[in-house]
């Protein structure tokens, strides 16, 4: 990984450490919510981290006692990693070396971190694995889907692996982006496939991918279609959308009365080749610093700690799934939401004809 600026800044919780006592925990309070305690991880799985060079956070996030309902408790691990190989390695290799790398960071025996874990989200990656059957787990793997039945269309897509061993769902891209480098519309489709939400064993899921999540309604939508959890698997960079990261997820798990899960990627990757995206910006060979900091999101508006900027890691939160109904009780945001208000309005403003209510006021 190429060293920059943005790339040694250690992240916004280490600087928190600077203010101490009372105040931290007051300032942590009101950037953060209520603070969830750690899980405890066992030796093992420290060694294991140790050994494969990367970091390992649990967190768990509670929800009230109810009369009626008993704790609906699962584990989800989030993976952020960088490439293993360069950007110059054959496909297959880099691939391959992926697996490799998800094999020695958590998809090993039953010891290790992934005891108890019932759902990974891997970052964006052109990657797909399947260790769902041997570990009982749901997988979650972005992959770029080749569509050989339907003019070899390209999608940006996660495929949800059931702990069958097969795969169970895929959700498609539904915003493609055109922005900075990121000039993904010359080769991805739209999604056509609407906001798919999938059962599980261990809840209701969505996945919201990458560049989806500056759109709302995207969120929204998995919500009403009855996610618990929303996944969004991201590949972005420090300089365009550092200071959006910390919002957009936890937002959207407040205003859906969901978790969400925002997994980003690490490192900087170097292309053989300069390239510029027209932006007035000098040719360059990378993409600037994957910033990593995935974090889970709760229902509640808290949220858990960051994983670390330049490193690869595993962040195991385990939820109270209980906690969604909580808030929706509290808050009440999806009775008060007026949808019917929205939907004229909105079949309104997509007509090409529309035009703004502005209404003079001097
Ligand atoms: N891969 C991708 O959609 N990145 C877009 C950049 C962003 O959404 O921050």
């Amino acid at each position: 990984m190429a060293g920059n600026s943005q790339s040694e800044f250690k992240g916004v919780e280490e600087a928190l450490k600077a203010i101490e006592g009372p105040e931290h925990e007051e300032v942590y309070r009101v950037l953060y919510g209520r603070k969830h305690p750690e899980i405890a991880i066992s030796d093992d799985a420290k060694k294991l981290a140790e050994s494969g060079n990367f970091e390992l956070k649990g967190y768990s996030v509670s929800a009230s006692p109810e009369q009626l309902r008993t704790p609906r408790i699962v584990r989800i691990a989030a993976i952020q990693n960088q490439i293993v190989q360069p950007t110059t390695a054959p496909v297959a290799e880099q691939r391959d070396a992926l697996h490799k790398r998800y094999a020695i960071c958590v998809l090993h025996p039953r010891k290790t971190p992934m005891d108890g874990i019932r759902r990974v989200c891997l970052q964006r990656t052109n990657d797909q694995i399947s260790y769902s059957k041997k570990y009982g787990i749901v997988i979650i793997s972005p992959i770029l889907e080749r569509d050989e039945e339907k003019d070899d269309v390209i999608w940006n897509t996660a495929v949800v692996i059931g702990t069958n061993g097969q795969v169970v769902g895929r959700s498609r891209k539904n915003h493609i982006p055109r922005v900075g480098d990121f000039n993904e519309s010359t080769y991805y489709m739209e999604s056509q496939l609407g906001h798919p939400v999938f059962e599980t064993e261990f809840g209701r899921i969505a996945i919201n991918i990458c560049y989806g999540r500056h759109h709302p309604m995207n969120w929204q939508m998995y919500a009403l279609n009855g996610a618990e959890i929303i996944f969004n698997p991201s590949a972005t960079v420090g300089a365009l959308s550092e200071p959006l990261w910390g919002i957009e997820a936890r937002n959207a798990a407040i205003a859906n009365h969901c978790f969400t899960v925002a997994v980003n990627r690490v490192g900087t990757e170097q292309f053989p080749h300069e390239f510029t995206s027209g932006n007035g910006k000098p040719a360059h060979k990378d993409f600037g610093h994957f910033y990593g900091s995935s974090y889970v999101a709760a229902p509640d508006g808290s949220r858990t700690p960051s994983l670390s900027r330049t490193q690869d890691g595993v962040l195991i939160a385990e939820v109270d799934l209980n906690l969604c109904r909580q808030t929706k009780d509290s808050w009440g945001f999806r009775m008060t939401n007026r949808l019917e208000l929205y939907a004229k309005s909105f079949t309104a403003a997509s007509d090409p004809e529309y035009r703004p209510d502005v209404r003079k006021a001097f």
